[in-house]
C-alpha cells in the first residue's frame, strides 16, 4: 500500500463512555484498550488499513515493516504537536502452530489495523484522531463522527440475551492426563516448566454482545486490563492482569506474573492465602523461572534491568498472583526485544523451544490469540501490550474461553485443573454462569 493517509487530531467535549460503546456496536472492526487503574480508554472504530499475519511469518518483523511503510505515508494535516495515532491489534501465540481450530477464522494468525477513527478518553478530556485517504474530506469526516458520538444514546448493559447457556467441558480428563505426563517429563529433567492451557466452549441461545461483555468486565474486574479486538470473524476479549511490555524511548516496563492462589472469603483468610503464596516453594519456583528468563533476555539486548528481589502479590477478583514489576533502560530495537520476550515462561515454558513442542503435542488445537501480546503501537514509538490471558473468542452464539497454568515438578494435576477453573470465573460470571464450580486450590 503506497497511498498517502492524512490524519487530523481534534479535541472533543466531554462525552460519556457509554455513548462511545453504543456507537461501536455499528462497527464490524473495532478495538478498546484500558490499562489497570488507569482512567484512559483508547477506542478505535473501523480499519483504514489492516494486516493479517501470514502463517509462519515473522510477525514482529512484519509489523515493524508495515509500521515503517505506513509512517512514510502518514500526513498530519494540522501539524499539531503531540498525537497518539497507533496501530492496534494482536499477535498470535504461535504462528507456526500446525494444529488448527476453525473457530479462530481469519484471526488465527493475529491481526493489526490502523483505525479510521481513534478516540482517547482521559478523565474529562477526549481526543479524536481521524484518518482519511482524502485530505479534502478529512475535516468533514471528523466533525461528522464527533456529532454521531454526541448524539448516540447511552449504551444499555443488558445481558439477558446471554442466558441460558450450555458448557462443553468434556476435555478435562484429557487435560489432567496431559498435565500428569508433562509433570513426569519435568521430574525426569527433560523440561523445567511448561504452561498448559485448556479451553471451554459456552453456547448461547442468542448472539453474545462483545461490548456488553467488555463493559461488565470493567465493572467486575477493576484491577485488570480490559481489551477488546472486534472483527467480522469474531471478537477477542481479555481481562488480563499481565503486562507484556509498556515502552517508550530508552525504557521498557514488563512484569513477571506467575504463581497463583484463590482469594479468601474474608480479609483474614485472604491475607493468610496471600502469605501462603508468598512462601510456597512450588509457586516461587514458577515465578523465579519467569523473572530470570525475562531478565536474561533484556540484559542480552544490552538493557539495564531493575526489579525487587522478592515478588509481591497481585490481587484480582478471583485469584491472587506472585508478581514482580521489571524496569529496563537503555538503547534497544523494540521489535527485536518483543520477539525475544514472546512467549515468556509465564505462557510458554523452559527451555522455550522444548516447552513449545510439548504444548503443541499435548494441547488439542491452536491457541490462536490466547496468551499473545495485544495492544497498541503509537507512531511516536511508544505503546503498550498486555498478555492475552483471562480471555475468550466470541463468535455469534458461541464463546471459547481459555485458561492455562504453569506446570513444574511439584504440580498436582487436579490442583492445576482447579486453577484453570478459577481463571475461567471472571468471564463465566460476566456471561451469566451461576453454577458454583469446585475451585479449591492450595
Ligand atoms: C496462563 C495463564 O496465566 C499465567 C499462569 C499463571 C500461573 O501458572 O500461576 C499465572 C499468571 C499467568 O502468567 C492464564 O491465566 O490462562
Amino acid at each position: 500500500m503506497n497511498q498517502l493517509i492524512y490524519y487530523l487530531k481534534t479535541e472533543l467535549p466531554n462525552i460519556k463512555l457509554k455513548k462511545m460503546l453504543s456507537l461501536m456496536t455499528k462497527w464490524q472492526t473495532a478495538f478498546i484498550f484500558q490499562a489497570p487503574s488507569n482512567n484512559t480508554v483508547r477506542l478505535a472504530y473501523g480499519a483504514i488499513a489492516e494486516h493479517y499475519f501470514a502463517k509462519d511469518e515473522d510477525q514482529f518483523n512484519a509489523l515493524k515493516n508495515w509500521q515503517v511503510l505506513l509512517k512514510k505515508n502518514l500526513v498530519n494535516i494540522k501539524q499539531t504537536s503531540e498525537n497518539r495515532l497507533a496501530l492496534v491489534g494482536s499477535f498470535a501465540f504461535d504462528p507456526n502452530a500446525e494444529k488448527e481450530n476453525a473457530f479462530w477464522g481469519k484471526l488465527a494468525q493475529g491481526y493489526f489495523f490502523l483505525p479510521k477513527y481513534t478516540v482517547i478518553k482521559s478523565g474529562n478530556s477526549t481526543e479524536l484522531i481521524t484518518c482519511s485517504f482524502d485530505a479534502a474530506a478529512l475535516e468533514k469526516e471528523s466533525s461528522f463522527f464527533a456529532q454521531k458520538l454526541q448524539n448516540t444514546p447511552n449504551y444499555s448493559l443488558t445481558l439477558a440475551e446471554h442466558v441460558p447457556f450450555t458448557k462443553n467441558n468434556t476435555a478435562l480428563d484429557q487435560w489432567t492426563d496431559a498435565v500428569a505426563a508433562t509433570t513426569d517429563k519435568i521430574q525426569q529433567h527433560q523440561l523445567e516448566k511448561v504452561v498448559l492451557a485448556r479451553s471451554l466452549e459456552a453456547t448461547f441461545s442468542d448472539a453474545v454482545n462483545p461490548l456488553a461483555v467488555w463493559r461488565k468486565l470493567t465493572l467486575t474486574q477493576p484491577q485488570t486490563y480490559h481489551i477488546l479486538l472486534k472483527t467480522a470473524s469474531g471478537s477477542f476479549i481479555s481481562s488480563t492482569p499481565e503486562r507484556f511490555a509498556k515502552f517508550k524511548n530508552q525504557q521498557i516496563q514488563t512484569a513477571a506474573v506467575a504463581g497463583t492462589i484463590k482469594r479468601g472469603q474474608t480479609r483474614a483468610e485472604d491475607d493468610r492465602l496471600g502469605s501462603q503464596l508468598l512462601n510456597d516453594h512450588k509457586n516461587l519456583q514458577e515465578q523465579k523461572y519467569v523473572l530470570e528468563a525475562i531478565g536474561k533476555i533484556l540484559r542480552k539486548q544490552g538493557l539495564t534491568v531493575r526489579h525487587s528481589k522478592r515478588p509481591q502479590l497481585l490481587k484480582n477478583t478471583n485469584v491472587q498472583h506472585l508478581y514482580t514489576p521489571i524496569m529496563a533502560n537503555g538503547n534497544f530495537e523494540l521489535f527485536q526485544v518483543l520477539r525475544d520476550l514472546h512467549p515468556t515462561p509465564a505462557l510458554g515454558g523452559l527451555p522455550r523451544e522444548k516447552a513449545l513442542r510439548q504444548i503443541a503435542q499435548v494441547e488439542p488445537g491452536t491457541r490462536g490469540l490466547f496468551g499473545s501480546p495485544l495492544g497498541y503501537f503509537q507512531f511516536d514509538d511508544t505503546g503498550e501490550l498486555a498478555v492475552g490471558i483471562r480471555s475468550a473468542l466470541l463468535t455469534a452464539n458461541s464463546v471459547h474461553l481459555f485458561a492455562g497454568a504453569g506446570i513444574v515438578s511439584e504440580s498436582v494435576p487436579q490442583n492445576e485443573a482447579a486453577e484453570t477453573q478459577l481463571k475461567f470465573q471472571p468471564l463465566l460470571h460476566v456471561l451469566g454462569d451461576q453454577t458454583d464450580e469446585h475451585t479449591d486450590i492450595n
